[in-house]
Parts: C-alpha cells; structure tokens; sequence
C-alpha cells in the first residue's frame, strides 16, 4: 500500500465521520455557502500577473514539517500582496497539517480565487468546501474514475466552484472535459514523490493551446515559471518554495519581482 492508498483510505474514514457530525444540512447554514464565488479560471488568465498559485503548506508525507505554525492570516494577505493570483490551501489535517479554518481565514481576509487542496473522494466535500469559503475544488485522476470526475465537476459548477483536474501521465488527460476549467499537470509522482517539471513539458504538448493550464510542484526559480510560460503554462502552484522560509511571503514577492523584471526585459530586447 502506498502513500497515496493510505491517504485515500484515511479520507474516506474521515469523510463518514464528519458527514455524522457535520450534516449537509448544517453546512448549507454557513454564510459562505450562498455567497458569489471569484473565478480561478479567469484569475489566471490575467495578462498583468505572472500566474503564481501561493499555497499554504505546514506539512507534506514527503517532507514532514515545513512551516507548522504558519500565520495562515499573515502569509495569506501577504502572498496576495506580493502578486499572487489563487490562494491554494490545504485542508488535510493528518498527512498535511492543514484544516478548515485555514482556509476560512484566508477567505475571511482576501478577496481572490482559493483553491481547497484536499482528496476529493465523495460529493460532501464538495459541498463542504463551498460553507467553508472556497472558490474551486481540486479533482485527482489519480484517485477517481472518468465518471467520478465528470459527476463531480457536475456538482461543483452547480455550487459556483471551479474544477482544478490534476492529472500525471498521459493516459490521464483523457479524463479532461469541456467543461474543466483548469487542467494541472503534477510533476509530483504521488505514490514515490518524484519530482521533475519536465512533465508538465512532456504533457504539454498533447493538449490544445485552449486549455488553461497549470504546472503543480517541485517549482523553485524564476527560470523554471519562464520555462514553463513559453511552453503555454497559465499557472504555476508553489507551496514548498515560498513555505520553507519563515515568511514566505517575502520570498514570494521577491521570486515574483524577478519574473516581472525577466518579463520586462524580454519585452524590452524583443523592441529593440
Ligand atoms: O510544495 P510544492 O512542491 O511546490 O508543491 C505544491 C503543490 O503542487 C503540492 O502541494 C500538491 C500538488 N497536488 C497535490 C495534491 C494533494 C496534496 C498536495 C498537492
């Protein structure tokens, strides 16, 4: 059993659990729940921002402690600040030292995107995640069918949320549909936690120039969102990079300040 069985199998005993304490009926009292929603979609397709994904990490089964006592208020606001264009915050608590109030503290103090980063295995956390204040969900075709996906995608368009498919090989890129809004491409392999960008290279290529794409992990450098950008990458989901510092705003800001100023530069010679 791998990393990512045990993940799944936890959640699934988890989702039961609050599905008793926490009754779909409860969730829909929440003042989020009929709220308008922002778009990530159109966030990320914004021609003056560079396209990161900031996210709030503590902890990953990969790395162990990153950031545990992460100020979820501070970074967020700062992130957005810094440029930022989605917040992605993960909600998992036992393998990603995340949870619900994250999210709704970055909700209560930001008005862009947010990503709820969590294992999608039941249509309740859909519905959860709209009470808690997000604005689109992340599917994983690493862990649902086809149909799955498609019934989900169903259900959170019908709740205003927005669908993030991630997919890893190939093959994957058959689960995506018209009606995905974002397509990522993780270069983590979810079940060794190998890492290379290549990947989102290599897949790049099989989808047309229409699909909003996002390239998901092990981005480090301003060169690496450049490499990416010139291949048709709308958006860039960093977590560990920004998370490893003490305030990864400021290294947010800064990493964003350098692609801005290559950008800037590129603009310049192509005139010249
Ligand atoms: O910390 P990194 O290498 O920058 O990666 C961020 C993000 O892509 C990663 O946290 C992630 C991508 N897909 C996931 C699915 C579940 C949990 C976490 C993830």
């Amino acid at each position: 059993m791998d990393i990512l069985d045990k993940i799944i199998e936890h959640k699934k005993k988890e989702v039961a659990e609050r599905k008793g304490l926490f009754p779909i009926k409860l969730l829909e009292n929440s003042i989020y729940f009929n709220s308008p929603t922002v778009s990530l979609k159109h966030y990320l397709q914004c021609k003056d921002s560079v396209g990161i994904i900031a996210e709030i990490k503590r902890k990953s089964p990969s790395k162990g402690n990153i950031n545990p006592y992460v100020d979820v208020e501070r970074t967020s606001i700062g992130y957005m600040q810094a440029g930022a264009s989605v917040l992605s915050i993960l909600t998992d608590n036992t393998f990603f030292g995340g949870n619900n109030s994250d999210l709704t503290t970055a909700r209560k103090f930001n008005y862009c995107p947010i990503l709820r980063k969590d294992f999608i295995v039941d249509e309740y956390q859909i519905i959860e995640a709209k009470s808690i204040g997000a604005d689109a969900i992340l599917l994983l075709a690493n862990v649902l069918t086809k149909e799955e996906c498609k019934a989900f995608t169903t259900l959170a368009h019908q709740l205003g949320l927005e669908v993030l498919l991630e997919t890893h090989t190939l093959n994957q890129l058959e689960y995506y549909l018209p009606e995905t809004d974002v397509l990522g491409i993780n270069n983590r392999d979810l079940k060794t936690f190998t890492v290379n960008i290549e990947r989102s290279l290599e897949l790049a290529v099989h989808l047309p120039n229409s699909v909003v794409k996002v390239s998901e992990s092990g981005i480090k450098t301003a060169d690496d969102i450049l490499l990416l950008k010139e291949n048709g990458f709308h958006g860039f989901l960093m977590g560990e990079q920004f998370m490893k510092h003490a305030k990864p705003e400021k290294a947010c800001y800064e990493l964003i300040l350098q692609v801005q100023h290559a950008l800037n530069l590129k603009t310049v010679s192509h005139e010249n």
